[in-house]
């Protein structure tokens, strides 16, 4: 069947996975004795299908509990499905669990054998392999200590380093890079990159429809174990923006009655203010990357409860940030509504802008908004870092100040588009 066209590396079809859900071990114990079925049943995924072809990236994005780490576990082969069928074709290897085959009394250089073997690379291949894994994990002289001593970060760093080792046919990534510090998630980032640039096929679970956006050519939407969109990345990700937005509007009128947003200082500075949402930063602490200042010109101050106010028409954004070594960053900026949708996303590197170094090594972009095309109304904007190519993320100020806009002319709707009469 795989061999029909031999391009398909990956065929999924009409696979369901059910879980049984045992009242407590006793009545699993007494399941498994008996015969006799004693459980609730739960099915996390139904009738999925989808092909993967050589050299294709595809992401899986979908609710929390849609089922997108059971697909990823099927398909690397650590559950097996209870209906249907996968056929793979190469070596397959995921990034799921960073870690968990570890023995914990072992050194990590001994747990490099021990792991290397359950994942297909003998005795002899990893004596080979094994400076680079070690150059590429940077454990030092941890790795020769016991991994029961291991912190997390280093952990998925011996594991991210050993998986990767061999180029895979078939790469699965669960959110694992969400962990780890800001240097080995840009390592991570570029290694990825490099196996995609070379052909490998990659399968992508993120909560990130940024990363989702960037490095995938086509998505996979799970909704309650379904397959509810599979298709050209934008479009996925659109019908999945409002599927949230949508959802996001229902709550919202249950939730109502919530009090006013805090409002923050005019200038938060070094590196971590303390209004930041800091759910998918990478890592703002310490010498590494991030937002040092953002400033908005012209701002009132907050009065009580009441946002500052925009004095003039235009909003003018000064962003300075410390980057990486050498590296030219890229910055982001957002508008959204305070209670409501998104604007607009902008960013250095999508608009082939280029941030300025000063003279202290930082860099800085200023964003000005000339007569700010929006209708009177409450907003909250976010500043983003990302490394040169756009797509580690160092560090996000997410909806860190909210402020009010005043435009003269009180008319309905939100934005002004550019337009003109004839
Ligand atoms: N071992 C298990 N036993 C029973 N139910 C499970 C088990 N693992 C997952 N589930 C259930 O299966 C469903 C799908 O879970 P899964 O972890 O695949 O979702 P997910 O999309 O990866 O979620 P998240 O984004 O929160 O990680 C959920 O309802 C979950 O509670």
């Amino acid at each position: 069947m795989m061999s029909v066209d031999p391009d398909l590396v990956l065929s999924v079809q009409s696979v369901g996975k059910e879980y049984k859900l045992y009242a407590s071990p006793r009545a699993r114990l007494k399941a498994l004795l008996t015969g006799r079925a004693t459980h609730r049943s739960h099915w996390a995924l139904r009738e999925v299908s989808f092909d993967l072809r050589r050299g294709e990236c595809i992401g899986v994005i979908g609710d929390n509990g849609a089922g997108k780490s059971t697909l990823l576990k099927l398909l690397a082969g650590t559950l097996h499905p209870s209906r249907g069928h996968i056929a793979r074709v190469g070596r397959v290897t995921a990034i799921l669990e960073l870690g968990a085959g570890f023995h914990p009394d072992f050194s990590g250089r001994d747990n490099l054998y021990f792991g290397g073997s359950l994942i297909g690379i003998d005795h002899d291949e990893m004596v080979r392999l094994e400076p680079e894994i070690v150059a590429f994990c940077e454990l030092g002289e941890a790795l020769d200590r016991p991994v029961k001593t291991y912190s997390s970060g280093m952990t998925v760093r011996l594991a991210f380093a050993l998986v990767t080792a061999v180029q895979p046919d078939v790469l699965i990534i669960d959110e694992a890079l969400a962990v780890g510090d800001q240097n080995f998630q840009k390592k991570c980032v570029e290694r990825i990159t490099a196996f995609r640039n070379s052909g490998c096929t990659i399968l992508f679970c993120s909560h990130s429809p940024y990363h989702i956006r960037h490095l995938c050519d086509r998505a996979l939407w799970l909704k309650a174990g379904r397959v509810e969109q599979f298709g050209e990345t934008e479009g996925v990700l659109a019908a999945y923006d409002v599927y949230i937005r949508e959802r996001e509007a229902a709550a919202q009128q249950t939730f109502d009655a919530e009090e006013p947003s805090a409002v923050v200082e005019g200038v938060v500075s070094e590196c971590s203010p303390s209004a930041v949402s800091s759910a998918r930063k990478v890592d703002a602490l310490g010498a590494g990357a991030c937002i040092l200042t953002v400033e908005v010109a012209d701002l009132s101050e907050p009065m009580g409860d009441q946002p500052a106010v925009l004095q003039g028409q235009d909003l003018v954004v000064t962003i300075t940030a410390r980057g990486r070594g050498d590296e030219r960053p890229n910055i982001g900026f957002m508008i959204e509504q305070s209670k409501g949708v998104g604007i607009t996303s902008l960013a250095t590197h999508e608009d082939g802008a280029v941030p300025t170094k000063l003279g202290d090594g930082t860099w800085r972009s200023v964003l000005r908004f000339p007569d700010l095309p929006l209708h009177s109304g409450d907003y909250v904007i976010s500043a983003f870092l990302f490394d040169e190519t756009g797509l580690a993320v160092y560090d996000e100020w997410f909806q860190f100040k909210h402020f009010r806009f005043i435009f003269p002319k009180p008319l309905p709707g939100l934005v002004r588009l550019p337009h003109h009469w004839s």
